[in-house]
């Protein structure tokens, strides 16, 4: 049994802080422990709409195809802000295997044939609610149908960098790899290489 049996937290107010680009929220929150006594906790929450991101490997290079772009919140705490990550975004309402098709196409210029959906992950539960869809697909050149490089319309500028896969875990070791879902990722691609066929 559970050390939780006993825990429930019943939620007693919500008040909008900014809603802007993303809605960030304070909650009230009465916690019963997992000893029965109850507390009142303050809570913030960032709510994030889930998204999608994907892992495209081609076996007969070796290689796996990555996108780089600016990220604030990287330049803000002084890492290094145009970040290499596996092509990743928000559904936008679509299911996460079309979302992961449009948003590879768009990013990379890659038509993306069979998908295999590997598992999702919460990224940051104390403060997010966003949920990313982990996928992987098997890609040759010859399913390199555009440019990429993202939507003018939305000014993404991004670049596609493909690397090989022997050399992902020097490059996250050294912290030119630093995005949590890409690590995911690219480790999930080292440790399955076998089965990416
Ligand atoms: N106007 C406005 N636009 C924004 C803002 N933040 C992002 N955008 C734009 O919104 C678009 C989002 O692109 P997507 O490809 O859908 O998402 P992403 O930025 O790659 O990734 C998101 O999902 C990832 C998980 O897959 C997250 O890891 C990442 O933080 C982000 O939420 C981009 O054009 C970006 O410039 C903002 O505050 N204001
Ligand atoms: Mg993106």
């Amino acid at each position: 049994m559970s050390k939780f049996e006993k825990a429930k937290a019943d939620i007693v107010s919500e008040k909008t802080l900014a809603d802007q680009w993303t809605r960030l929220s304070t909650f009230e929150v009465d916690y019963t422990d997992s000893r029965g006594e109850q507390h009142r906790l303050k809570r913030e929450v960032y709510h994030r709409t889930p998204a999608a991101c994907i892992l495209l490997y081609d076996p007969s290079h070796e290689t796996v195809v990555l996108v780089r772009q600016y990220r604030l919140p990287a330049q803000l705490v002084g890492e290094p802000a145009w970040m290499i990550e596996v092509p990743a975004g928000l559904l936008d309402g679509d299911d996460p295997e079309a979302a992961i098709r449009r948003e590879a196409m768009e990013e990379t210029g890659f038509r993306v044939r069979d998908v295999r959906f590997l598992f999702k992950a919460m990224t940051s539960p104390g403060s997010s609610t966003e949920v990313i869809h982990f996928f992987a697909a098997v890609i040759d050149t010859s399913d390199r149908v555009a440019d990429g490089g993202g939507l003018a319309e939305e000014h993404e500028d991004i670049e596609v960098v493909e690397v090989r896969l022997s050399d992902v875990m020097a490059m996250i070791e050294k912290g030119d790899i630093h995005d949590a879902k890409t690590i995911m990722l690219l480790q999930w691609a080292v440790l399955n290489e076998a089965n990416l066929r």
